[in-house]
């Protein structure tokens, strides 16, 4: 049965010009060709993606206890919160049957991961039912939760109710250039500002293990005041492959945690955050799909108040599918940005 499609408001809300994103990616594009071709060649020889051989390879320890280590770490210096729900979700995965599908989890981050030491993640086999399979993962560091998450599994059961929203209308990800490309054109700029400049090459650096296409960069640096939202395609460097769908699932988790926070702060250019750290995570799986090609990632926040934001993200597979929707909060703490950007 065909899905069928509620209209409405999350169509084509007149925040994303085509053609003007098409003309200023155009334009960037023809700088960077050299730089794409190479990196292009590069991802076609690739390599099974770091998130499948390490970072979500956790070690048994004991029945449902397992150990998982990191590969990228953000500069806050703070564990990745996508790495730990990812982690975790891969650990309940370990406790249930082949034939369940995760559909959903929610955690809560309740200490900052330390990234010196490896995280140990303590699995409760809270329910078996005949439909649905709850587990409960405790992720722990020096004693004490860092994480708690309840993941639930699914059989697979056929229904007559099926509709989602239309996925919006963006350049596909062919037209658009990486995140290490839009670096290298930013730095190329001569009135670069030295400060600007570090951060920038600090960002390069970055082994991410995840490759980010953002529809609109001005949205993705925050070069003006925009609405909260904005949208890019992601992907898991590497090759994944067909199958595991539990694993493209853990993938998602790790995905979607990335640039998501960020969102809230679209509308304050003269703010930065000096602390900003995601307290929940909620996720809703709903098709298939593979982590390891382009999904469209549109990311939205409805509010903010109380040093908190809300942020509510939706990942497209490229042929309009609807494959996950996440929610989280997070604390944001700012202050005022002494100098305007200069990208
Ligand atoms: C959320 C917290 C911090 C809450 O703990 P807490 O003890 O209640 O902490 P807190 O009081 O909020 O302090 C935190 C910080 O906020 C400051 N603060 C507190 N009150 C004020 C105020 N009125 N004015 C100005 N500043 C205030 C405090 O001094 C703390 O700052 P500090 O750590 O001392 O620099 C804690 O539970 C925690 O750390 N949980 C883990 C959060 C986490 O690690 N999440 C995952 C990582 S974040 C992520 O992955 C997003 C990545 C985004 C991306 O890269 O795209």
């Amino acid at each position: 049965m065909a899905e069928k499609e509620l209209g409405g408001c999350h169509e084509n809300s007149g925040l994303i010009d085509k053609n003007k994103i098409l003309e200023a990616n155009e334009a960037l594009k023809s700088e960077q060709d050299e730089v794409s071709q190479s990196r292009n060649s590069q991802y076609q020889q690739d390599l099974k993606s770091v998130l499948l051989t390490s970072v979500l390879n956790l070690e048994k320890l004991d029945v449902d206890l397992y150990r998982g280590t990191h590969h990228w770490v953000p500069r806050t210096q703070r564990l990745f919160g996508g790495q730990i729900v990812g982690q975790a979700l891969v650990a309940a995965a370990k406790s249930v049957s082949d034939s369940l599908y995760a559909h959903s989890l929610h955690c809560y981050f309740v200490r900052a991961g330390d990234p010196k030491v490896p995280v140990l993640y303590q699995v409760d086999r809270t329910r078996d039912g005949r439909s649905f399979t709850v587990r409960s993962v405790k992720a722990i560091q020096h004693g004490q939760p860092i994480l708690i998450c309840q993941a639930s599994f699914q059989t697979l059961q056929p229904s007559p109710l099926q509709h989602q929203f239309p996925m919006p209308v963006v350049p596909p990800p062919e037209d658009l250039l990486t995140v290490e490309e839009l670096i290298h054109h930013y730095l190329s700029k001569p009135d670069l500002a030295e400060e600007a400049k570090k951060g920038l090459k600090k960002l390069l650096a970055n082994e991410v293990p995840i490759e980010i296409k953002p529809v609109n960069p001005a949205h993705f640096y925050r070069l003006g005041p925009e609405q909260p939202r904005r949208l890019f395609w992601g992907r898991a460097r590497g090759h994944i492959g067909e199958g595991n769908m539990k694993l493209h699932c853990c993938v998602a988790a790790y995905v979607s945690d990335f640039a998501l926070l960020g969102t809230v702060l679209l509308p304050y250019p003269e703010y930065r955050a000096k602390f900003a750290a995601s307290l929940d995570h909620s996720m809703w799986f709903h098709s298939t799909f593979r982590s390891d090609e382009w999904m469209l990632y549109e990311c939205e926040s409805p509010w903010a108040g109380s040093s908190r934001g809300l942020v509510q993200g939706r990942m497209w597979r490229r042929d309009g599918m609807l494959a996950a929707s996440c929610s989280q909060e997070g604390v944001l703490r700012v202050k005022p940005v002494t100098e305007p950007s200069k990208l």
